[in-house]
């Protein structure tokens, strides 16, 4: 059974305010620690860019669409046609290990349709109304959600090559692949994330990442 990755690095960065996937952590690009390690435990990866760029890194090139999922079907498109287990994951999480590509590949192995790192949620989960025309304030709370039995989804994800690409032909869109897989009735199963890998959508959250690069093996 062959493993390969899709390395999602087609977004725009609004959030940082710029293509966060070429910014620089620990000497590296975003991008380039992530295909290193994707490789590592892929027999060989899909990197996915925004149109009009290009990097002189390893793996097969696809150019994203305007959505996530879009860009997901442009990197499924262009795996080898022996792949059967593919791992999802995206520059913005540049603190993922290697461990947790074992966890999930593994969980995918031992018959879960998908599998994704979960990090148990502490705090309450607020629905809020976001305000953008009072500067001190973010937004005004609604419906509360306790934090226990919930879990942050984090990167990378594992899957069934088959029942992603139908659950791909089945629903258009969703906040990620797993949601998809869940959506179209499969098995996807959670395992142990880490507090490490921190989803980098700001520049503060680089300076986080910056912090924690020293805990991360
Ligand atoms: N059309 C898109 C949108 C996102 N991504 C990738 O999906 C990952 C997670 O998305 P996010 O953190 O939201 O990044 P951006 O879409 O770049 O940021 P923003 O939402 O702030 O514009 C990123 O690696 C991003 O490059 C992608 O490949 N194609
Ligand atoms: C894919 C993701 O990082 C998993 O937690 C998250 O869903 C991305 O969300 P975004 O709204 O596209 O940043």
């Amino acid at each position: 059974m062959s493993v390969w990755g899709v390395v999602l690095a087609g977004g725009g960065g609004t959030r940082f305010g710029g293509l966060k996937q070429f910014a620089r952590l620990g000497g590296q690009s975003l991008l380039e620690r992530v295909v290193s390690v994707a490789l590592a435990s892929c027999d060989g990866v899909v990197v996915v860019l925004p149109a009009g760029h290009d990097w002189n890194g390893p793996g097969i090139r696809a150019t994203g669409g305007s959505t996530r999922a879009e860009s997901v079907r442009a990197g499924l498109a262009a795996l080898p046609g022996d792949a059967s287990i593919v791992c999802i994951t995206d520059a913005a999480h540049p603190l993922a290990g290697s461990v947790l590509y074992e966890r999930v590949i593994g969980a995918v192995r031992a018959g879960a349709d998908a599998a994704l790192p979960g990090l148990p949620l502490t705090d309450a989960v607020k629905r809020v109304q976001m305000v953008n025309d009072e500067p001190h304030l973010l937004g005004v709370a609604g419906a509360t959600t306790p934090a226990g039995g919930h879990v942050s989804a984090q990167m990378p994800m594992a899957f069934s090559l088959p029942v992603l690409l139908r659950a791909h032909r089945e629903i258009a869109d969703a906040v990620e692949d797993s949601a998809m897989v869940g959506a179209a009735g499969g098995r996807v199963v959670v395992v142990p994330g880490e507090p490490t890998n921190v989803h980098v959508t700001t520049p503060d959250e680089l300076v986080v990442a910056q912090a924690l690069l020293p805990l991360t093996h």
